[in-house]
């Protein structure tokens, strides 16, 4: 078995989905293939429960429909006719009910989310599924809200791979088909709450559902030629790097390059199983490949820039010892709201943390203001960094105006910087 995962931009129009038929298509063994939300459709749907959460029922019932018209547009193109496949309308029908009657209370934001923005992925992983079926490539939809059973953390979840495994190996042998189709993105808690496992996380569901069905290997099919030494996006002198070993995979993704979700890697390292980051857009290319036996990366200089940064510094009023006094009580709140730190630096009575920009900033700082604590920050920032780095970098970075903080080991140079406009 392979898994093969794709993207939003993969699925964005018809001639995407037409394209991922001719990829599952070539492939002759079994493929467990799992894709995201069509496009911009997880954005749209987070606008949508945005409104929804504030009450204004009739503009999230517009927004719902914008939703529901860009996926009719595809499935219009792609099967010549009008046409609705009975589990896409399910899912507008259920949309439309949770939105026009639910009226949620305050402090279930997350839990809310969940119920709403996986619906992105339903209604994709239905079309593609119907879509392949219909120009001759026969496969299994799993709904993998019964597959993955995760952590209760809204929004943020993750997938408890042996609990899991109980679900989704029984599953896939009943089904005894070659080609499965299956939803990034999502799964559920013990107890059946819809959970999602993080923006960007359908690469994470590839891993996990690799690892479970002891895949030979995953493939994430991206809009690059493979792993570059910079988003290209960003930066017009980029590499391609052919191969990888996981440990420089995990710290790549972790300091914020989006071509992989960090989650991912973990459970592939655990069962040695090879990761593949391929073009959709060519599928002739090599691509690139993280696996075991790769040497160390020691020469390419890596750059990798993590937007939507705040530079939060923490000190308590009573000038107690940040770290040995109190470290634990402030990682405490953090974890509570759910706070993502990228990098700390500590003096005798300041910490400073570069942090993922989160919608409860206000109030965790109000609470650690309660807790006796003086607390300032700035949400414009950006994480910068730069693996092997050269002196000249160090010395630019370090001498910049924009750049509040620099922090740097033998190989790796981070710098907390104020985005540029
Ligand atoms: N080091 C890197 N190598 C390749 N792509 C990168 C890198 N860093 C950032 N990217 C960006 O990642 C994008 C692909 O990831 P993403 O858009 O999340 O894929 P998808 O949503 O289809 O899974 C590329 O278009 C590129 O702009
Ligand atoms: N649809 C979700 C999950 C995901 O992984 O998407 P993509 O594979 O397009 O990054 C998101 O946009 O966050």
């Amino acid at each position: 078995m392979k898994v093969y995962k794709f993207g939003g931009a993969s699925v964005k129009d018809a001639a995407g989905v037409r394209n991922i038929a001719s990829i599952v298509g070539a492939e002759k063994g079994r493929l467990f293939v799992i894709v995201s939300a069509m496009g911009k459709t997880t954005n749209a749907l987070e606008g949508l429960l945005d409104t929804f959460y504030d009450g204004k029922t009739a503009l999230a019932l517009e927004r719902l429909q914008n939703i529901v018209d860009f996926h009719n547009r595809i499935i219009a193109e792609l099967w010549g006719r009008p046409f609705l496949p009975d589990r896409v309308a399910r899912f507008y029908m259920e949309l439309e009910e949770t939105v026009a009657s639910s009226n949620p209370a305050v402090r279930e934001y997350e839990v809310w989310y969940d119920r709403i923005v996986g619906y992105g992925e339903l209604i994709s992983t239905s079309i593609v599924s119907e879509y392949l079926a219909a120009v001759g490539i026969a496969n299994t939809w799993v709904d993998m809200r019964e597959c993955f059973v995760t952590t209760a953390r809204h929004k943020d979840a993750n997938v408890d791979l042996e609990r899991s495994a109980e679900r989704l190996v029984p599953l896939v042998e009943a089904a005894d088909s070659r080609v499965y189709v299956g939803q990034g993105f999502i799964g559920a808690t013990e107890d059946g709450a819809p959970t999602t496992i993080g923006r960007e996380g359908s690469d994470y569901s590839a891993a996990a559902a690799g690892y479970i069905l002891g895949a030979e290997s995953v493939t994430i099919w991206k809009d690059v030629e493979g792993i570059l030494n910079g988003d290209p996006k960003r930066f017009d002198d980029v590499c391609h790097i052919p191969e990888m070993n996981y440990l420089d995979a995990i710290e790549l993704a972790y300091s914020g390059a989006q071509v992989i979700h960090p989650k991912t890697i973990k459970p592939l390292q655990n069962r040695n199983i090879p990761l593949h980051v391929r073009c959709f857009l060519d599928p002739a290319l090599p691509g690139s490949v993280i696996r075991a036996g790769v040497q160390k990366n020691r020469e390419i200089p890596i750059l990798i820039v993590k937007p939507s940064q705040v530079l939060l510094t923490v000190r308590a009023n009573d000038f107690s010892f940040i770290l040995e006094e109190r470290f634990a009580q402030i990682f405490a709140l953090l974890d509570e709201y759910m706070v993502k730190v990228n990098l700390i630096q500590s003096s005798a009575v300041n910490l400073d943390l570069c942090m993922d920009r989160t919608r409860h900033l206000e109030e965790l700082t109000e609470r650690l203001r309660q807790e006796g604590y003086y607390t300032r920050y700035n949400t414009d920032m950006e994480l910068i960094t730069i693996r092997n780095y050269t002196p000249q970098q160090l010395a630019a970075l370090e001498g910049a105006q924009d750049v509040y903080l620099v922090q740097r080991t033998r190989r790796t140079l981070q710098a907390v910087r104020r985005r540029e406009e």
